[in-house]
Formats: C-alpha cells, structure tokens, sequence
C-alpha cells in the first residue's frame, strides 16, 4: 500500500531508492488448483521496488522515478495480464507478476552505466496477500 513501510534488504550500497506505484489490472490463473482464481477478476496491485548503486548519472539521480513507473505502469496498468507476452506458458501469479516485473527494471538498469541494481520488488495483490521477491547473486548480468 503507497506510504506503507515495506520490508528491508540487507546492502551496503551507498544509495536506495524505493518507487511506489499501483496499476489496475485483470488476470486469471487457468489451473484446476487455483479455484475461484480460475476466472477472470481484477486488482488493484501496489507495488514498491528497491533500487541500489554506489554512483549516479550526470543529472544525480540512481535511477529516474518517472521511468520507473513508465516503465511498469504503462505496460500493464488497465490489461489483463495473461495477455502479455511475459506470462506466455507461466501463470500471472503475485509471484511471476514481482519476478517479471524485476526482470523489466533490471533490464533498463543493465542500460545505465552507473550499474544500479534491482533489489526487491513487492508487490501486494490483495488487502491481506503480498509477495516479495529478491534476485539472487547470479540473476545480474
Ligand atoms: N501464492 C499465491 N496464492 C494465490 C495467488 C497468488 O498469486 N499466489 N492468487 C490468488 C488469487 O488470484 C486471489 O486474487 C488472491 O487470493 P486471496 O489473497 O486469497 O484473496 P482474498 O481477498 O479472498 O483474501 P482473504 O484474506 O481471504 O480476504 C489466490 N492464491
Ligand atoms: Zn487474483
């Protein structure tokens, strides 16, 4: 939830940076396990990711906010995730929608010189159901 506080991540980058936003979006989970979820409904989704570095650009920022949203926002905001590309063959569950949503902003970070990195991303589908999601070592290029 914006302005709620959201777990930590243990760094010892010299900056953090955090981006909230929340995107309206449909999704389905086409599996016999999944009950009620099988049929289309909708969510609000709120999300917040963690970005770190040790240096920043020429203008001094770690990583433009505004990009981030567009990033993420733009994509998805008013879509039925099942129709992305992303969720081709996987189910768009809280845990694939944070896993592809990082896999989205570390690819523009990868872009950057100053080598930010993707720490977290949490993303809560519910008033009562949050997931968050943390890159290993091995997942930065
Ligand atoms: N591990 C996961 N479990 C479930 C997911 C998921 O993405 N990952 N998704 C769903 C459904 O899509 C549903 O939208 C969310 O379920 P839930 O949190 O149970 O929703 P409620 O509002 O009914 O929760 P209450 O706490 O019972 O009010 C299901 N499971
Ligand atoms: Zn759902």
């Amino acid at each position: 939830m914006i302005q709620q506080l959201y777990p930590q991540t243990n760094h010892s980058f010299r900056y953090e940076l955090n981006k909230d936003m929340h995107l309206a979006a449909a999704h389905f989970i086409d599996h016999q396990s999944a009950g009620v979820c099988q049929e289309m409904h909708g969510h609000t989704y709120f999300i917040n990711m963690t970005i770190a570095g040790n240096d920043l650009d020429e203008i001094g920022f770690l990583v433009d906010f505004k990009q981030l949203k567009s990033l993420i926002h733009s994509r998805f905001d008013h879509t039925v995730m099942n129709n992305h590309p992303e969720f081709k063959g996987v189910f768009p569950t809280t845990e694939r929608i944070a896993e592809k949503i990082w896999g989205i902003v570390q690819a523009h970070l990868d872009t950057l010189a100053h080598s930010p990195r993707c720490l977290q991303v949490f993303v809560r589908e519910t008033p009562t159901s949050y997931v968050v999601y943390r890159p290993l070592a091995e997942d930065f290029r």
